[in-house]
């Protein structure tokens, strides 16, 4: 539930940082490649899955309920259970710090007539989880949990469950994907609507898997109605890189001066590539190379070079669920532009692996940026690059995110960043490090 005493690490300022950064593969698709893997007959098979330890954690609660995960050198075989077979775990399932992975096994779980205990660590126990166990009561599914609906929980699923319709209140593929995943073990059909779209992994690869799906838009917004009972058939998968990873030395590069970072095979699809397009319109020199399809998603190549000359933009909130997890590193980026950088739309930082909007915003500050804030909105007055002061020690607040942002802020600023804690880096990225040391980036570990 923790991940041992804290890793101060510093950042100063490097570079520039050139060569290429091979980010490990898609979080999103490497937890549902071992869900929908343990849920299907036969063996699948998947290459490029995520060693992180959100992935690494769903993967030990796939085996509680289960399913057979071993290593065969690169690649991950899953030997599934079938839909409807998962089996009552033993003990508690702790899924870490990870949100995806606990929303998305509650949802696969709660067709299945047993209890299941969820925990995970100090920040995953702050995270709202009625979002989720609401809509799984529809299916029949009853939640005990803490006050306001925390961890740790318990969800005694439905012996008999009945098929769900709902339209979900906040944009969030996690809800999607856990009532899609309730959905599986139901007769009849499940519907989804979300009246922003949200990351379609989900739908994708449930169809992949030989589930019978269909998306269509309607005035309520994307309706999603998936046929309950399918065998899913086993699947051999290569995972993208990860978009979300990508950011980082995208982002580093962008503000660093004399930087020139390829970062090869990165996973564009539209319902994740919010963030490139955002530093686009902010005038980054970011292109897009050898463009593709790979497995049925769109892939390129980025070349991100310094870019002395970026504007301060609003982003469009509509965008806002396409980069949800990038608007940390995007603040980074919009203090080393000129004029202010309004990021409206965005109350879901909240209530992420910590508030990231408040997390940013103290650092920000305690590094000599000016940021203002609201309930859902925030806004970063550009210093021009390179114009961040630095010199100051953040909070990460057990998040990822954050400690990457504050040590690419680092690497362009006047005096070095500390992060508090830089443990939590190994949920999405353990090689960030090593990856951003070969591009020429400097670090130094502090002692705790
Ligand atoms: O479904 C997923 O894989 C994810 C959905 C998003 O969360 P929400 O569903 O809470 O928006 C995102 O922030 C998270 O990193 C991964
Ligand atoms: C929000 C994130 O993940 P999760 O919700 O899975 O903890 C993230 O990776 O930025």
């Amino acid at each position: 539930m923790s991940h041992g005493p804290a890793t101060p690490l510093t950042a100063h300022a490097s570079g520039p940082l050139t060569g290429e950064a091979h980010v490990p593969g898609d979080k999103s698709i490497s937890h549902r490649s071992l869900i929908l893997g343990a849920m299907a007959v036969g063996e699948t098979r998947v290459t490029g899955l995520l060693e992180g330890q959100d992935v690494l954690d769903t993967g030990k609660a796939m085996q509680a309920f289960g399913a057979t995960i071993r290593q065969d050198g690169d690649t991950w075989v899953i030997n599934g259970v079938g839909v409807g077979g998962l089996m009552e775990p033993e003990d508690v399932i702790d899924c870490g710090n990870s949100g995806t992975g606990v929303r998305l096994l509650m949802g696969a779980a709660a067709t299945h007539g047993f209890a299941v205990t969820y925990t995970g660590d100090a920040s995953l126990r702050k995270r709202p989880m009625a979002r989720v166990t609401d809509p799984l009561a529809l299916f029949g599914a009853v939640a005990h949990g803490r006050s306001k609906g925390r961890l740790p929980m318990t969800i005694v699923g439905a012996a008999d469950p009945v098929p769900a319709r709902y339209a979900t209140p906040v944009a969030s593929a996690q809800i999607k994907s856990a009532v899609l995943l309730a959905g599986l073990n139901a007769p009849g059909e499940t519907v989804v609507i979300e009246r922003e779209a949200t990351r379609d992994h989900s739908e994708r690869m449930l169809r992949g898997f030989g589930a019978e799906i269909e998306t269509r838009d309607t005035s309520e917004g994307r309706e999603i109605t998936l046929v309950g009972h399918p065998e899913l058939k086993p699947q051999v998968i290569a995972v993208p890189r990860d978009p979300s990873s990508a950011a980082f030395p995208v982002c580093a590069a962008l503000i660093t001066p004399g930087s020139d970072v390829l970062v090869p095979n990165i996973g564009l699809n539209p319902t994740r590539a919010g963030l490139f397009e955002t530093l686009r319109d902010m005038g980054a020199d970011l292109t897009y190379e050898n463009a593709r399809e790979e497995g049925g998603e769109p892939v390129a190549d980025l070349r991100a070079r310094f870019s002395p000359d970026m504007r301060g933009i609003e982003v469009p909130p509509a965008r806002a669920a396409s980069m949800i997890d990038e608007y940390p590193v995007l603040s980074v980026v919009a203090a080393n532009a000129t004029g202010t950088t309004i990021m409206r739309g965005v109350a879901e930082l909240r209530v992420k692996e910590c508030d990231r909007i408040d997390a940013m915003a103290t650092g920000l500050r305690a590094c000599g940026v000016t940021v203002r804030d609201g309930d859902d909105w925030w806004e970063v007055d550009g210093r021009g690059p390179g114009g961040i002061e630095g010199g100051a020690t953040v909070a990460v607040h057990l998040d990822h995110r954050i400690a990457m942002s504050f040590l690419c802020a680092g690497f362009a600023a006047k005096r070095a960043i500390t992060v508090d804690d830089a443990g939590p880096i190994a949920t999405s990225f353990p090689i960030f490090r090593p990856l951003m040391e070969d591009l020429g980036a400097e670090f130094r570990a502090e002692d705790a």
